[in-house]
């Protein structure tokens, strides 16, 4: 469905977008997750045909997506800056989805507006954030486009509305099958919807698969600190929390049966690593985690 190839985006001097390069099947659940300022919202504006790329290939069914019109009746994107009319009252961006958006299910958004207690008659200017995020949501769910892409859609929104907003996700999604994209900061409140993840670090892609090949990119260790340390290579460790004498360690998911064999005998644990912290250990251990900034500014205030 989405092909793009050594995707860069530029802004004066700066490369939003690097090197972007995946291949997203037909009616995938997309989780397109990223530190910020890794290129996220940038990727979406480029698939939704609302900016130009400044070198590479990008193909929506086929179609390079800028300036088409057969792109944009199929595709959505909803962000924090939707808004199909200015100053309207809702009804009236009610109207405006059936007119351009042929499979919009006003039934369904009307009762979904309702249930949220969002009054139809009000203006979207006059909507508190939450509540707006919310009615955004609504329409793009409504659309039920080829494709919907949905930037941080739960931004403002409270606990409640967010789970509520994750049951209505998935149930549309299993009733219609479609490609969505969801680009989060609650990556936690939404692995279990994930059939894929693309992610995103400085500009770049690291990470293009299924979600369940994710999750079982790194083990965690738990156990003695020397122990696992006799068996692991210093090399192999991608960051490690907790203190003496019980240590957690990560490290990818390559343990020899041998490594096993050892670390199980000392009564090392190996467990596996959920979604959400594989994510932020593959983009994190570049740079360590918050316990080496800590350690190090001990080390250098106690000089
Ligand atoms: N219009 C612009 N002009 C200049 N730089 C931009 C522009 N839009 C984005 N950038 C820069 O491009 C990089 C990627 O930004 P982008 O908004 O795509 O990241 P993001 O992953 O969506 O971030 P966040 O999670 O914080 O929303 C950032 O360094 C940002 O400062």
């Amino acid at each position: 469905m989405i092909e793009a190839i050594q995707l860069r985006k530029r802004y004066g001097n700066k490369d939003a977008l690097k090197n972007v390069t995946c291949h997203i099947p037909k009616n995938s659940f997309v989780g397109l997750i990223g530190r910020n300022g890794s290129g996220k919202t940038t990727f979406l504006k480029l698939l939704a045909g609302e900016s130009t790329p400044t070198s590479g290939q990008l193909f929506v069914g086929g179609e390079q997506p800028f300036d088409n019109i057969q792109v944009s009746a199929n595709t959505m994107l909803i962000d924090d800056e939707f808004n199909l009319v200015d100053n309207a009252r809702l009804t009236e961006g009610l109207d405006a989805m059936a007119h351009f958006y042929p499979k919009f299910d006003r039934l369904l958004a009307e009762r979904l507006l309702a249930y949220f207690e969002i009054p139809t008659h009000a203006r979207q200017s006059k909507l508190s954030k939450g509540m707006n995020m919310t009615y955004r949501f609504v329409l793009g769910l409504c659309a039920r486009t080829d494709v919907t892409y949905f930037d941080e859609p739960t931004n403002g929104m409270d606990a409640s509305v967010r789970k509520d907003v994750y049951r209505l996700l998935l149930k549309d999604y299993v009733e219609h099958p479609r490609t969505i994209i969801v680009s989060s900061h609650h990556i936690e409140e939404l692995e279990q919807l994930l059939s894929y993840v693309v992610v995103l670090h400085d500009g770049q892609t690291v990470y293009v698969d299924e979600a369940e090949q994710l999750q079982q990119r790194y083990v965690e260790l738990i156990g003695s600190a020397a122990t696992i340390q006799s068996v692991i290579a210093k090399s192999q460790v991608v960051t490690t929390f907790g203190e003496a004498p019980v240590q957690h360690v990560i490290v990818p998911n390559e343990l020899t049966a041998e490594e096993r064999h050892q670390l199980q005998q000392s009564n090392v644990q190996i467990k596996g690593v959920g979604l959400s912290d594989a994510y932020i250990y593959m983009t994190e251990h570049r740079k360590g985690g918050i316990d080496d900034v800590y350690n190090d500014y001990d080390a250098d205030s106690t000089l």
